[in-house]
């Protein structure tokens, strides 16, 4: 019954041989060790887990099994470990959930919901930032992570026209850089914790990140709250407010208002790289295919015409949901998800695993898995689409980059709004092209808190 894996080396476990790419790692381990196998991740063993049967009977079918989070020495430091995102499972993570779910699905609803005139206004600033280049190949990264930052800022904080101008925004998307350069990069720390008597630079470090933004939140939060009128809509600050009022007013919910406003934390830090690294390779993916661009195009111009996308064209537009779903699931920017733990001693395809095993779910697996999609490492929108043109729900279902079970990604909503604006947004204004110099690019993802291409330049015009 024990879990077959790789053997390791003393106190390091299989963690130097990881590789800058694990997910790729477990892809050829999984050939030799099958689709549940161990590794030792410093201190914390740990199983991978591979394939859509196997990941969905561990998150879905024994999902309260496989919904922790392990005890990683800075996850241990976020809340006390009680954040949404990193926090132990159980009674308090599910009332956090349930509210910052009804919180983010009644701002993404309303009658009054800003973001399509936010995203609108930015994809309008980048493809002026696009066009300043008069057709000479530039890298569009670091613009499409100030809009994406942009329109997250107001609606966490408000809508406001002159954000870019606004000191306090400036410093959200430095040290928003900052955060996910060094956590991206994976703290030893957290899976060697007594690293930090040896190390203590490594803990100083991080806290010194953490505390710059968890200032800056603190602050944007505060200054909104004592503007707070109960009108709910104005922007995600308004309705997490108004929840931590009523729980702080009603104590047998079994929360504090600590508890509800520290999901302001959650929800800016998932929410900023993941959309921006997905249009970053979306553009790539437009770059590298100018015949599905201007499908794309075609068909936003035909549905469209010259006024600006709004979310109810999208049941109108197949062809670019099919590209947009095929971007997300080649490019895959969260392939291990966000690892999980055991909340208690269970069982997976036979075999035993301990309480507090850190578990990794392998969606590349999914993603690239030939039996589902034939052809995995080719970018084709076609293959979510039927023959009379239509989205294949079949083949749509097959889609898992936002993960499942009880964790999954708690902003799919509203990043499926976001990207689609986005992305509809810019080839609708722009036409991305690549460069005549250059020979061909490279799809090589690198592993970090998302997995991002490498540099890469464009050149852009506008469309008359
Ligand atoms: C393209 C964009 C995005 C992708 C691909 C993505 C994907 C994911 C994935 C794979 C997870 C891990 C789930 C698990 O543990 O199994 C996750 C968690 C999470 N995501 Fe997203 N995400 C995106 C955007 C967002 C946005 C915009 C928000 C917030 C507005 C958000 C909020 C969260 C939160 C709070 C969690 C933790 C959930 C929990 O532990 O219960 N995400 N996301």
């Amino acid at each position: 019954n024990d879990i077959p894996g790789p053997r390791g080396i003393p106190i390091f476990g299989y963690l130097p041989y990881f590789g800058k790419n694990p997910h790729l790692t477990f892809m050829e381990l999984r050939k030799k060790y099958g689709d549940v196998f161990s590794v030792q991740m410093g201190s914390f063993p740990a199983i991978v887990i591979s394939g859509k049967d196997t990941i969905k009977e561990a998150l879905v079918t024994s999902g309260d099994d496989f919904s922790g989070r392990p005890d990683f020495y800075t996850a241990t430091l976020l809340d006390d470990a009680e954040s949404l995102t990193f926090g132990t499972f159980g009674n308090r993570y599910i009332q956090q959930r349930k509210i910052g779910s009804n919180v983010l699905y009644a701002f993404s609803n309303a009658r009054t919901n800003p973001l399509e005139d936010m995203v609108e206004e930015e994809v309008r600033r980048l493809c002026e930032e696009f066009e300043k280049h008069e057709g000479e190949p530039f890298d569009p990264s670091s613009a499409i992570f100030l809009s994406v930052g942009s329109v997250l800022y107001q609606i966490c904080y408000g809508q406001n026209e002159e954000v870019r101008n606004d000191e306090k925004f400036c410093q959200f998307v430095e040290v928003s850089g900052d955060f996910s350069k060094f956590t991206g990069a994976g703290n030893p720390i957290d899976v060697m914790p007594w690293l930090r008597f040896v190390m203590p630079w490594k803990l100083f470090s991080f806290l010194r990140v953490l505390g710059r933004l968890e200032k800056v939140i603190k602050a944007n939060t505060k200054e909104q709250v004592e503007s707070y009128s109960d009108d709910y809509r104005r922007h995600l600050v308004d309705g997490i407010h108004k929840v931590a009022l009523e729980v702080e007013a009603n104590p047998e919910i079994g929360l504090k208002g600590h508890h509800v406003r520290s999901m302001m934390g959650d929800i800016t830090t998932a929410g900023f790289e993941t959309i921006s690294t997905t249009i970053s390779w979306g553009i790539l993916y437009m770059a590298a295919n100018p015949k599905i661009q201007k499908k794309v195009y075609k068909e936003l111009e035909q549905v469209v015409g010259s006024r600006c996308v709004r979310l109810e064209d999208k049941p109108n537009l197949p062809y670019t949901v099919a590209t947009i779903t095929e971007i997300m699931r080649i490019a895959n920017v969260l392939p291990l998800a966000v690892p999980r733990a055991t909340t208690k001693d269970t069982q997976l395809k036979g075999f035993k695993v301990r309480k507090g095993t850190v578990v990794l779910p392998n969606f590349y697996s999914v993603t690239h898995d030939e039996k589902i999609w034939g052809d995995p490492h080719v970018f084709r929108p076609e293959r979510f689409l039927g023959r009379d043109g239509q989205l294949n729900k079949d083949k749509m279902d097959q889609f898992t980059a936002f993960s499942m079970g009880r964790r999954k990604c708690l902003g799919e909503f509203l990043a499926r709004m976001e990207v689609f604006l986005f992305f509809a947004g810019i080839i609708q204004k722009c036409e991305i092209k690549k460069p005549e110099e250059l020979e061909g690019y490279s799809f090589k993802g690198s592993f970090g808190l998302t997995v991002k291409s490498e540099p890469y330049d464009i050149c852009a015009a506008l469309r008359t």
